[in-house]
């Protein structure tokens, strides 16, 4: 059936796609279950507290302070020029009626015509002009705010993700947490829109206490009646956004399930896979699946806004109907001049109208201010679990890295990946981790990297001398700086070339002769040159000036990345999977070249012809160091996990030795190397 097909008849929607449990067939197949949040995770000071009108009215001033404290940082002048804008337009708008209720005054009392309008002239002048002032006033307010809310909602994003950014490794693992961090991500424009809304709240407000006041001076009677005309409106529009704030926050895990469903369709990396295996089939029929539900949960809620707003509309007009019949009892009994009446229906008119945009405004705020609350618990999650972002120094001219002891269990799993590791890295050397699929490698190498924290025993990092500093009280960012990581599933920056080694070094400006050496260093520099835009040719396609890599090329330039950091301590996973013998045979003495320079290069590979001339291997085995030793060491135990491995891999290319001949690696003193700091 083609795709089209699947699509119609998951469409027609007449397909049994949910079972009694509410799980659609994608969701079970797909996912394994239900995509829906289990609301009873929400702790007490969770999402859910947060819809509370007392958390609203307390959260709501701090949360604009924030947003204003935040465009004062950014651009003093423009808040200044909203901030005056608004008031001058309040100021004008009480004018305005001053000016409408003397006009009427004069136009109603006693006299002829052409004498009332002649004494009305002033007054109407005093209109005209503060309608003009009213519109220049309001054209300054928006090339204010215009230039103002960019820069708001680019101050709390960068101040979003780089918090994030700065969170342990070990705790974005956290299921908790990591909702959280990505909670806080739909806030970040919400400080744009949050800005927007409170100067549209303010000018509302200025205007309707102007208004209140001139009511008030005609009759006492006239505010308290406004105020119920308000009410109906304002409790169904909260009402409506609480029941989409928690909406949103009940599908937030489908909603991203159905947006990766569709990013896969348009992956170049999928492409394959989408056309042969007929997975587009399947991702699209999901897709529509999946839709339908949260299709029903907007029917659902667009019935439900539709119910709240008919009874707030009801209650709104019962109260516009009392706030008329009051004027009609005071203009009767006298108490109310009709000069005076005819200014108090314009009142109450526009202060209706005020009052039904500042309830949809304030509705808004109410809205975005939610999700800004989101996002502020994020930044103020991720500070709390943020690596320490001071410590004590390095000792100088750092050698070695010593694993103690090391344990370390991912949150959430029953098992640790590593037990009781203990081995030692040290500069002028090459040492392998080899061992089954599973069985620790990649994770010992962020534990030596400093990204994983041991659950138990300690990471040292030591000089000749004895000094040492264990990675708890260490200065991270003096670790990070010791080392250069190519990781298994490194990632590929949709960026030129030169960016995408530079960015090897984020922390310092691009040096160009670096990256070509870097380039050379991996074989890459002539390819690099001879594409038609050179190193400024974008190494993705889709971008004008995109070339396509292919996946060794992709793995050698991210091993120039990893050289262009220039760091003493270089630890590499599988960094020659993709390449073809001979790339492989030169990046494995590019490698030992290093080590010879005085680097200490980590070897993670299953290419155990390459670990033979290691100056030591370390073999695990579901966690633990079950060998370790030189290869000659390794081969001589005839029952040893190593020696198993080895030969079997020889065996494959009918061989018993070393497939390859590395350099041995030399041992020179830590003094001659670059100094470690
Ligand atoms: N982020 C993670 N969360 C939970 N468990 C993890 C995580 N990463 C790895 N593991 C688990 O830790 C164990 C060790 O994984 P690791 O990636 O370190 O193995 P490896 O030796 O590098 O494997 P391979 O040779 O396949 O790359 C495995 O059981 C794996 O399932």
């Amino acid at each position: 059936m083609t795709s089209t097909g699947v699509v119609r008849d998951a469409l027609k929607g007449e397909r049994k796609t949910a079972d009694t449990d509410g799980i659609s067939n994608a969701e079970r197949e797909l996912y394994g279950g239900r995509l829906r949040y289990d609301q009873s995770f929400v702790r007490h000071e969770g999402p859910l507290t947060r819809l509370s009108f007392g958390y609203m009215a307390a959260a709501l001033p701090r949360m604009v302070g924030m947003v204003l404290r935040t465009g004062w940082t950014t651009d003093p002048r423009a808040l200044a020029g909203v901030v005056a804008s608004q008031l001058g337009q309040g100021v004008t708008a009480a004018w305005g009626l001053v000016a409408v209720n003397s006009v009427l005054t004069r136009l109603f009392a006693n006299g002829p015509t052409s004498d009332k309008l002649r004494d009305a002239l002033p007054s109407l002048s005093v209109l005209a002009v503060t309608a003009v002032g009213a519109a220049l006033l309001s054209a300054w307010s928006t090339a204010m705010s215009g230039r103002l809310e960019p820069q708001v909602e680019r101050a709390v994003s960068a101040r979003y993700y780089a918090a994030v950014t700065r969170v342990e490794v070990e705790a974005t693992e956290r299921p908790e947490i990591q909702r959280v961090l990505e909670a806080g991500k739909f806030g970040t424009d919400s400080a744009r829109s949050m800005l927007r809304l409170s100067v549209g709240v303010a000018n509302v407000l200025i205007g309707m206490a102007a208004a209140a006041v001139v009511l008030a001076s005609l009759h006492w009677t006239l505010l308290p009646m406004l105020l119920a005309i308000a009410l109906p409106k304002g409790w169904g529009a909260v009402r409506c956004a609480r029941r989409d704030y928690v909406s949103r926050l009940h599908w937030v895990d489908h909603r991203r399930a159905i947006a990766s469903l569709l990013a896969y369709l348009t992956r170049p990396h999928a492409a394959g896979e989408i056309r042969v295996h007929a997975a587009g089939e399947k991702l699209l029929s999901s897709y529509a699946e999946m839709s339908r539900q949260t299709e029903t949960e907007q029917r659902r809620l667009a019935r439900a806004q539709a119910f709240t707003d008919l009874v707030a509309g009801a209650l709104a007009g019962l109260a516009s109907l009392a706030c008329y019949v009051v004027l009609w009892w005071l203009l009767v009994s006298g108490m109310l001049p009709l000069a005076v009446g005819g200014t108090a229906v314009i009142a109450i008119r526009t202060s209706t109208a005020r009052l039904t945009s500042l309830i949809q405004q304030v509705n808004r705020l109410y809205e975005e201010l939610l999700f800004l609350t989101d996002t502020e618990a994020a930044i103020e999650l991720a500070t709390e679990h943020a690596i320490p972002s001071a410590g004590t120094p390095l000792p100088s001219c750092v050698d070695r890295v010593r694993v103690e002891n090391v344990s370390f269990t991912y949150p959430g799993a029953t098992s640790p990946s590593l037990k009781g590791v203990s081995l030692s890295v040290r500069r002028g050397e090459v040492t392998a981790l080899v061992g089954a699929n599973g069985s620790g490698k990649t994770t010992l190498t962020k534990v030596l990297a400093g990204l994983l924290v041991p659950s138990e025993g300690n990471v040292w990092w030591q000089n000749e001398k004895g000094e040492r500093v264990g990675i708890r009280e260490a200065d991270r960012a003096q670790v990070f700086s010791t080392v250069g990581l190519l990781a298994q599933d490194f990632p590929r920056w949709e960026m030129t070339a030169a960016a995408n080694i530079a960015i090897g070094a984020g922390d310092r400006p691009r040096d160009m002769d670096r990256v070509e050496d870097a380039a050379q260093a991996v074989n890459m520099l002539t390819l690099v040159e001879s594409l038609p835009h050179g190193w400024d040719s974008i190494v993705f396609k889709g971008y004008e000036r995109g070339v396509q890599l292919s996946g060794g090329q992709w793995q050698k330039l991210g091993t120039a990345r990893s050289l262009y950091r220039g760091a003493p301590f270089l630890l590499v996973d599988e960094p020659t999977s993709a390449l073809d013998p001979h790339a492989e045979i030169a990046a494995f003495e590019g490698l030992w070249s290093l080590a010879q320079e005085g680097h200490a290069v980590v070897l993670v590979t299953h290419r155990l012809a390459a670990t033979a001339n290691a100056d030591r291997i370390y073999v695990l085995d579901q966690g633990r160091v079950a060998e370790e030793g030189t290869h000659d060491q390794l081969m001589a135990r005839p029952d040893g996990l190593y020696q198993g491995m080895f030969t079997a891999q020889a065996a494959q290319f009918g061989l018993t030795a070393p497939a390859v001949q590395l350099p041995p690696a030399r041992h020179p003193s830590p003094a001659v190397h670059e100094d470690a700091p």
